[in-house]
């Protein structure tokens, strides 16, 4: 299994985007990890939120491929523990998906026809992130489910 995260906007912080680094890098050693950075949108400050988010959406899903499975962040998802969010990778190397595709919003989150083809949505805490520092934390958890699935010195309970 291959996983990509798909987000919208160029990180902004030079500080976030070093942080992301190091993850993606520590993370590469257990999977092939991709991630997509969708350009902002043009325009958007003529645009009304749904408009934005549409459109948005639009491009979103012209990313998903047929095989692919897509899994929403969105902080009105399933809660895990970082133990059962490990589980939750294993399940899915084992079900077969060739690529697992986590999807991070815009700022005012996902148009309907997104949340239609989405397959899960998982929530990393009730609280509301930036679209940008979410990317951190959910690779960052990526990488820790990798090494408790490898009993390795990363995690403590
Ligand atoms: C600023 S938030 C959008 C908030 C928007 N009001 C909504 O309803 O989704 C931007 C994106 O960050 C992600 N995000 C923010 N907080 C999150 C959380 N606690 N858990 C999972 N994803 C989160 C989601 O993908 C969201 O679409």
């Amino acid at each position: 299994m291959n996983i990509k995260l798909l987000a919208i906007g160029k990180t902004d912080s030079k500080p976030l985007q070093t942080l992301m680094d190091e993850y993606m890098k520590r993370l590469s050693f257990y999977i092939k990890f991709d991630l997509e950075v969708i350009p902002d949108i043009k325009n958007a400050k003529n645009m009304s939120e749904a408009q934005q988010k549409q459109k948005e959406g639009e491009l979103i899903l012209s990313k998903i491929g047929p095989t692919d499975q897509l899994i929403l962040l969105d902080d009105k998802g399933k809660e895990f523990t970082s133990m059962g969010f490990a589980d939750e990778l294993q399940k899915k190397m084992n079900s077969g998906i060739k690529t697992l595709v986590f999807v991070i919003g815009g700022p005012y989150g996902f148009s309907d026809d997104v949340y239609k083809n989405a397959k899960g949505k998982i929530s990393l805490s009730r609280m509301t992130f930036s679209h940008q520092m979410i990317r951190l934390f959910i690779i960052e958890q990526i990488y820790r489910g990798f090494t408790i699935l490898k009993n390795e010195p990363y995690h403590h309970e």
